[in-house]
């Protein structure tokens, strides 16, 4: 048996003579073969033990049938692996969701961490530059645990020691087709621990029709489409600020309209009041009427609106001062949510100096004391730099709808949002596929989550100012 020298010693070796060509022969050390032999077993025994120790379900179900077809002869054998097979069976024709939640994804994780992690583990690691070699060795972070949902594999890790987080986000190109998937999202789960997640499929590439309306007025957070993992996606908008950034095309008007119509219950129960600011005139003045006198397009128009705003949430910062520190919506202080669509054109394409500061300065303040007196802002815009939305830091949840430049989904969501696995670039322009998809990354989370918003098509907008159109909206005067 050969036993590998650490793979430095050549670097020891010194010629003082020129062009000298070093002949460097390993040390071969003879190893007894009794010991080879006794380390093999070792090996084995204890490869067996982790085995039984880590899946014992399903070394069960292959060592059951063996034993019995052993001790009792092969139709008892046989006859446990039927009934193996048929109660599964029966179990799942009767319901499928139980049998998938735990057997199922139990199976599917087993099978995927066999034949897809641990089979490609150590050249994807080696490849992609996540292992090391020291001392002769290569060191392989540890998979530890593969578990499937309906619609990704989570994959477990634990980092190499010294290993940081970003050395993983900035290779999740490479773990992603290493491993056969579409794309990787690193989030750490302690120190030193990764999870990594691999979608096998696409749970949001077809398009969701509007949320119904709810019979509760709540101003809580908002239902106005799905998460990535099925679960609903809640946006809230009482509390804080909201930037929503796409390109033309993106879907930015599904998530202004699933927020209002969600909204429309506690506008109607005169908890919250939804102002509106329209300069592009095409997204909001469709439902116009459901805004009453709170709907400006005009740039003028917007600024009085903005600092009509200013004006109320000054008044109750003055109430409310040395009283209370937070808001809660009530038909004398309802929550005041200001939409602006497309933002830009107040503040980087206004070519009337004195407006463009007037409107940069209320919505500076509004976005900087709002909250807290239960004033919100919903800005959308579709090219996110500086230079265009100045205050975009003073929105504590950002939305990155799809966006052309790679960069950018950095400006939206923040340093390492796109390392992380936000995307945004990489969304589908055809709009059944993409329109609506986003990666949302709140205040309270560094993890970018991957959503799509309902769809609330032009009739869905129709009924609402229907049923919740002006003549019926407790709506006072502006100040
Ligand atoms: N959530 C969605 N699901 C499916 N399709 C959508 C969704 N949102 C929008 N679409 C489709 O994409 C098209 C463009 O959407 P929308 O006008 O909302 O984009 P936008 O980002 O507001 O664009 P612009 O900035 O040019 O106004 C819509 O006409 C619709 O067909």
């Amino acid at each position: 048996m050969f036993k590998k020298l650490p793979g430095d010693e050549a670097q020891r070796l010194v010629s003082t003579t020129p062009d000298t060509a070093v002949v460097f022969r390993p040390a071969v050390v003879r190893t007894p073969a009794l010991l080879t032999l006794l380390v093999f077993i070792w090996r084995t025994v204890a490869g067996l033990g982790r085995l039984l120790w880590r899946h014992p379900i399903a070394s069960a179900v292959v060592a059951v049938p063996g034993v019995i077809w052993t001790l009792y002869g092969w139709p008892y054998g046989l006859g446990v692996v039927a009934l193996l097979v048929a109660v599964p069976a029966v179990w799942g024709l009767v319901d499928r969701g139980s049998f998938r939640r735990l057997v199922g994804w139990r199976l599917l994780a087993f099978w995927r961490l066999v034949w897809v992690y641990r089979r490609h583990w150590q050249p994807v690691m080696v490849v992609s530059g996540l292992a090391r070699h020291l001392d002769g060795r290569d060191c392989l972070p540890r998979l530890v645990k593969v578990t499937c949902t309906s619609w990704a594999d989570l994959v477990e890790v634990r980092m190499l020691t010294g290993q940081a987080v970003t050395d993983w986000a900035d290779r999740t190109e490479h773990l992603a087709h290493g491993f056969g998937a579409a794309s990787c999202r690193v989030t750490v789960t302690r120190a030193g621990r990764l999870l990594l997640t691999f979608p096998r499929s696409d749970p949001l590439a077809v398009p969701m029709s509007a949320v119904p309306i709810s019979a509760a007025a709540s101003v809580g957070p908002v239902e106005i489409g799905r998460c990535e993992d099925g679960t609903p996606w809640r946006l809230r908008v009482h509390g804080t600020h909201v930037l929503v950034a796409g390109a033309t095309g993106s879907g930015k008007g599904s998530i202004i309209w699933s927020t209002v119509r969600g909204l429309l219950p506690a506008v109607q129960a005169g908890l919250v009041e939804v102002w509106a600011l329209d300069p592009k005139l095409m997204e909001l003045s469709f439902g116009r009427d459901l805004f009453g006198d709170r709907y400006a397009a005009e740039p003028a128009a917007c600024a009085e609106l903005l600092e009509a705003a200013v004006k109320v949430m000054q008044e109750r910062a003055g109430r409310f001062a040395g009283v209370r520190r937070n808001h809660i919506p009530t038909a004398d202080d309802p929550f005041v949510l200001v939409v602006v669509d497309e933002v830009a054109f107040l503040t980087a394409y206004q070519p009337d100096k004195g407006l463009r500061l007037r409107i940069s300065a209320a919505l500076a303040t509004l976005t900087t004391q709002g909250r807290a007196v239960g004033v919100g802002v919903l800005a959308a815009l579709q090219d996110p730099r500086k230079d265009v939305l100045s205050i975009r830091n003073l929105f504590p949840d950002k939305i990155a709808l799809r966006l052309d430049e790679s960069e950018q989904v950095d400006m939206v969501l923040g340093d390492g949002a796109r390392d992380r696995g936000a995307l945004a670039d990489l969304i589908s322009p055809r709009p059944e596929q993409g329109a609506g998809v986003a990666y949302v990354r709140l205040e309270t989370s560094p993890d970018p989550i991957r959503v799509r918003a309902a769809y609330v098509s032009d009739d869905d907008i129709r009924d609402m100012v229907a049923v919740f159109g002006a003549d019926t909206l407790p709506l006072p005067e502006v100040a």
